[in-house]
């Protein structure tokens, strides 16, 4: 007897989380530094040092056009954005400070979300 698949999670659900958990993150008030692609030609030193710019517009972006085929991809971008985050910026500046504060936060929604489903 062939066991039945376990009921595959549709795509479209799965990426119902990322939305919702994306409007959640633009929300917060530490996401200011992050709502918009850096200004690379105003920000000296950013093109060379950060080979990976992202930002929460251009997820949001990304998962209007459907290029997320999965949760797993969203969520290395939104970890990208922290990363780049940490190594454009000391710890204790305002920017640093607030990258902290939304990957924190985004952690912890990430697997309540997740735990629910
Ligand atoms: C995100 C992010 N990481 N570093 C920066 C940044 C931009 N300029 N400088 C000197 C930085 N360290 N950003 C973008 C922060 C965008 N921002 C700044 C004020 N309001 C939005």
């Amino acid at each position: 007897l062939v066991s039945c698949a376990k009921r595959a999670k549709t795509p479209n659900s799965e990426l119902a989380v990322c939305r919702v958990l994306l409007a959640e993150l633009e929300a917060h008030q530490d996401a200011w530094p992050f709502l918009s692609p850096v200004k690379l030609k105003s920000v000296p030193g950013y093109r060379k040092v950060i080979k990976k710019p992202m930002d929460f517009f251009t997820i949001k972006e990304k998962l209007i056009n459907n290029m997320y085929l999965n949760q797993e991809n969203f969520i290395i971008d939104v970890n990208l954005v922290f990363d780049n985050c940490q190594k454009f910026n000391e710890d204790d500046s305002e920017i640093g400070q607030a990258g902290h504060r939304m990957k924190r936060f985004f952690d912890k929604r990430w697997t309540e979300l997740l735990r629910k489903q």
